[in-house]
C-alpha cells in the first residue's frame, strides 16, 4: 500500500472507531457484563432489496472499502463473533479484523461461534486452521443433541471446543437463543457480534428483546429477486419495539444503527 493510501486507509479507521464508540457507548459497560448473557450485535450488509448474497448464496461484495473497514473495527469491539453452519459452508470465513492497518494480537481478536446444530464443521475449514496455525482464537462450536459423537471427537482433538445446547422447541434444527446465549456467556463471553448468514437473522431477529445493537451496512445495490436473504425486514420508523436508529455515510455504503442504551 502507498503512504497515501494508508494514511486515508487509517483516517478512515479512525472514522470508523469514533463512530463506532459514539453509538455503541461500549467504554461505559465494559465493567458490568451481564451475568446472564453477552451483549449481543447483530451486523450484517445488505442490498437496498434487501439481499445479503446473490442467487444460490453467492457471495457478493455489498460494502465498499470503508464500510468494511468499519465491519472489522466493529469486530475488534467484541469478544466473540458468531456465524451460523450455512455461512462456514458457503464462504468459509476467517472473521478476524485482517484489513486493519495495525490487526490486533491474536488473543484480541473476538474468538469464532458457529451455531451448527447437526455438527456439519469442516475439519479444515479456515476457522480450524487458523487456530491451528496460532493465528486465530479457538472455534467455539454450538450443537444440539443430534450431533454425531464421533465428528465431535474429531473436532475437539483438531483443536475446536464443542458445547452442546437445546433445540428451540419450534424447530429441532434451529438453537435455542435463550440457551445458546447462556452457554456462550459462561464460556466468558460478553459481547457478542452475531454476522449471519440468513437463517440466524431471521431467528434472531424474531426475539429483539435479545438484540442489544442492531447496526446494518446498505450498499447502494438492487440485487434483484434471485439474490438471497432474510425474509424479516428491518425495523420501521413507526416500530415502538425499537430505538430511533442513527445513521452514517461510509463511501458509497449507508450504516443505521439501531441501540438500545
Ligand atoms: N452480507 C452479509 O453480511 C452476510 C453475512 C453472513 C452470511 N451471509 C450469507 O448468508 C448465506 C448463508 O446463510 P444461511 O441462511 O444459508 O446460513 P446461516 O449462516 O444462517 O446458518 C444456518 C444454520 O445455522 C444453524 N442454526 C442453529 N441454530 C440456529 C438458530 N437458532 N437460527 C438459525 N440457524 C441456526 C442451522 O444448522 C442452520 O441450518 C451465505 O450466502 C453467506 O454469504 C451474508
Ligand atoms: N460486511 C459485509 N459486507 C459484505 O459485502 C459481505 N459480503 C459480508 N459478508 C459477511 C459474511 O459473514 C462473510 O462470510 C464474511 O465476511 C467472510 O468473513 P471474512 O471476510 O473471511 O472474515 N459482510
Amino acid at each position: 500500500m502507498s503512504s497515501s493510501a494508508s494514511t486515508s486507509a487509517s483516517a478512515d479507521e479512525e472514522r470508523a472507531a469514533a463512530f463506532l464508540q459514539e453509538s455503541l457507548q461500549f467504554s461505559s459497560h465494559s465493567h458490568r457484563p451481564n451475568p446472564a448473557r453477552p451483549h449481543v450485535t447483530l451486523t450484517f450488509a445488505q442490498s437496498q432489496d434487501g439481499k445479503i448474497a446473490g442467487a444460490g448464496k453467492a457471495q457478493l461484495a455489498l460494502s465498499g472499502s470503508e464500510s468494511m473497514l468499519m465491519t472489522h473495527t466493529l469486530r475488534t469491539l467484541h469478544d466473540g463473533i458468531m456465524v451460523g453452519i450455512g455461512t462456514v459452508l458457503n464462504d468459509n470465513p476467517q472473521l478476524n479484523a485482517r484489513l486493519l492497518c495495525s490487526p490486533p494480537a491474536v488473543s484480541q481478536l473476538p474468538r469464532p461461534v458457529v451455531l451448527d446444530s447437526l455438527l456439519r464443521m469442516p475439519l479444515d475449514a479456515k476457522l480450524m486452521a487458523n487456530y491451528a496455525a496460532g493465528v486465530g482464537r479457538k472455534p467455539l462450536i454450538i450443537v444440539s443433541s443430534q450431533a454425531d459423537p464421533d465428528k465431535r471427537s474429531h473436532l475437539e482433538s483438531s483443536g475446536a471446543e464443542v458445547m452442546q445446547v437445546q433445540g428451540s422447541a419450534a424447530s429441532m434444527g434451529q438453537l435455542d437463543w435463550t440457551e445458546t446465549l447462556a452457554a456462550i456467556r459462561k464460556a466468558g463471553i460478553t459481547r457478542l457480534m452475531v454476522e449471519g448468514g440468513a437463517a440466524v437473522i431471521d431467528s434472531l431477529l424474531q426475539q429483539p428483546q435479545l438484540i442489544d445493537t442492531l447496526l446494518v451496512t446498505i450498499a447502494p445495490i438492487t440485487v434483484g429477486p434471485n439474490g438471497f436473504g432474510p425474509t424479516a425486514k428491518l425495523p420501521g420508523d413507526s416500530d415502538a419495539s425499537w430505538p430511533a436508529p442513527s445513521r452514517a455515510q461510509f463511501g458509497k455504503d449507508e450504516v443505521v444503527v439501531w441501540h438500545r442504551h
